[in-house]
C-alpha cells in the first residue's frame, strides 16, 4: 500500500523534523501535539524550514510544500486518514505506551504504528496495542531532512507486512533503511556510544586532545565527523542516559560514561545546544 498521508504524534524536534520531510516528499502530513500552542510552534518551524529550504534551492515551493502539513490536537483527527502515523513524543516508556493504546483504539485496521524511540524496547510498546504485530520502530536521525538513515526496529510480533509498509515509506522519504531487531542500543546507539565514553575516556587519560582524536577518526578511518565533535552535536546529557542505561542492560562497562563526561554534564556542558562541549561552540549559536 503506498503511503498517501502520514501522521505524526509530537510536534517537538523529530516530530516536526519528519513532518517536514514527509511533506518535501510529496506526502500530505497531520501532525498532532497536546496544545495547541504547540502544534503552531511545531508548524512554525516547519514552516520557517521551509522557507529555507527554498531560498537554498533545495526545495522548488515552500508555500505549496507547506500547504501539505496541518495541526491539530485530537486524537480522532490524527488517526482519520493516514495509514502510517509515526509517533515521536518524549523518550519514556509509560507517555509512550499511553500513546500507543490510544493510536491503537482510535487508528483504522490498515494504519502502521511507528515509534521513533531512540532506545526504549520497541517490544515493550508494541506491548501496550491490541494488535502489536503493526507496531515497528522508525528510528529518524536529527535532522530528520538532512540525515539518510531510517533504522526500522522489529519488535517481538511485528509482521512482515508492516516491516514491507516501512520499507516503502523509508523509500517514499528518500532515506535508506536498515532492520534491526528489538536489541538495546539496536544498531546505531549500541556502537556509537562505546565509540563516544571511549573517546572522552582517552581525553580524560591525557592519549591526546579531543582534535587530535577526532581528527584521527575522520582522515585516518575516513569518519566523516569524529566521535566527540558527534557527542556534542547530540548532546552529553542524552549520550550519559543511553550509555548508563545500555552498561546495566548489557552488562558491560565500556557503555558506561567517564567522570570528564558527567562532569561536563554536570556543569551543563552539554555540547552544541549550551554552546560548550568538548569544543566551543558559541558562535554557532
Ligand atoms: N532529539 C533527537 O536528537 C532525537 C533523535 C532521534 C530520536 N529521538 C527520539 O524522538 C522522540 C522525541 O524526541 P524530541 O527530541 O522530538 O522530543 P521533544 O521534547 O522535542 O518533543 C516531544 C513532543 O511530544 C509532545 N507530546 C507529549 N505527549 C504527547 C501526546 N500524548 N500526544 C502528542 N504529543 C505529545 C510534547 O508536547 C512535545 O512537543 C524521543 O523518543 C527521542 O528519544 C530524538
Amino acid at each position: 500500500m503506498a503511503e498517501q498521508a502520514i501522521g505524526v504524534i509530537g510536534a517537538g524536534t523529530m516530530g516536526s523534523g519528519i513532518a517536514q520531510l514527509a511533506a518535501q516528499s510529496g506526502y500530505d502530513v497531520i501532525i498532532r501535539d497536546v496544545e495547541q500552542e504547540l502544534v503552531d510552534e511545531g508548524l512554525d518551524r516547519i514552516k520557517e524550514n521551509l522557507a529555507e529550504a527554498e531560498d537554498r534551492e533545495i526545495i522548488d515551493d515552500a508555500g505549496a510544500t507547506f500547504a501539505r502539513v496541518s495541526g491539530t490536537t485530537d486524537i480522532g483527527v490524527v488517526t482519520d486518514e493516514p495509514t502510517f502515523i509515526i509517533e515521536a513524543v518524549p523518550e519514556d516508556m509509560d507517555l509512550k505506551k499511553n500513546v500507543f493504546e490510544e493510536l491503537d483504539e482510535h487508528a483504522g485496521p490498515n494504519t502502521v504504528l511507528g515509534s521513533n524511540t531512540s532506545s526504549l524496547p520497541v517490544t515493550e510498546i508494541a506491548s501496550a496495542a491490541d494488535s502489536p504485530e503493526r507496531v515497528i520502530g522508525t528510528h529518524f536521525f536529527n535532522p530528520p531532512v538532512k540525515m539518510e538513515l531510517l533504522e526500522l526496529i522489529t519488535g517481538h510480533h511485528t509482521n512482515d507486512e508492516t516491516v514491507d509498509r516501512a520499507e516503502e515509506l523509508a523509500e517514499g522519504l528518500g532515506r535508506t533503511s536498515i532492520l534491526v531487531d528489538d536489541f538495546p542500543g539496536f544498531a546505531t546507539s549500541r556502537l556509537g556510544v562505546i565509540l563516544g565514553m571511549e573517546a572522552a575516556r582517552m581525553v580524560e587519560q591525557g592519549v591526546a586532545s579531543p582534535e587530535d582524536i577526532d581528527t584521527g577518526m575522520e582522515k585516518g578511518y575516513n569518519f566523516p565527523m569524529g566521535p566527540l565533535k558527534l557527542g556534542d552535536y547530540n548532546g552529553w546529557d542524552v549520550r550519559v542516559e543511553i550509555g548508563e542505561s545500555l552498561a546495566e542492560e548489557l552488562g558491560r562497562d565500556v557503555f558506561k560514561p567517564p567522570t570528564i563526561v558527567k562532569q561536563m554534564v554536570r556543569a551543563g556542558d552539554l555540547g552544541v545546544k549550551t554552546g560548550q562541549g568538548f569544543y566551543n561552540w558559541e558562535d554557532e549559536q
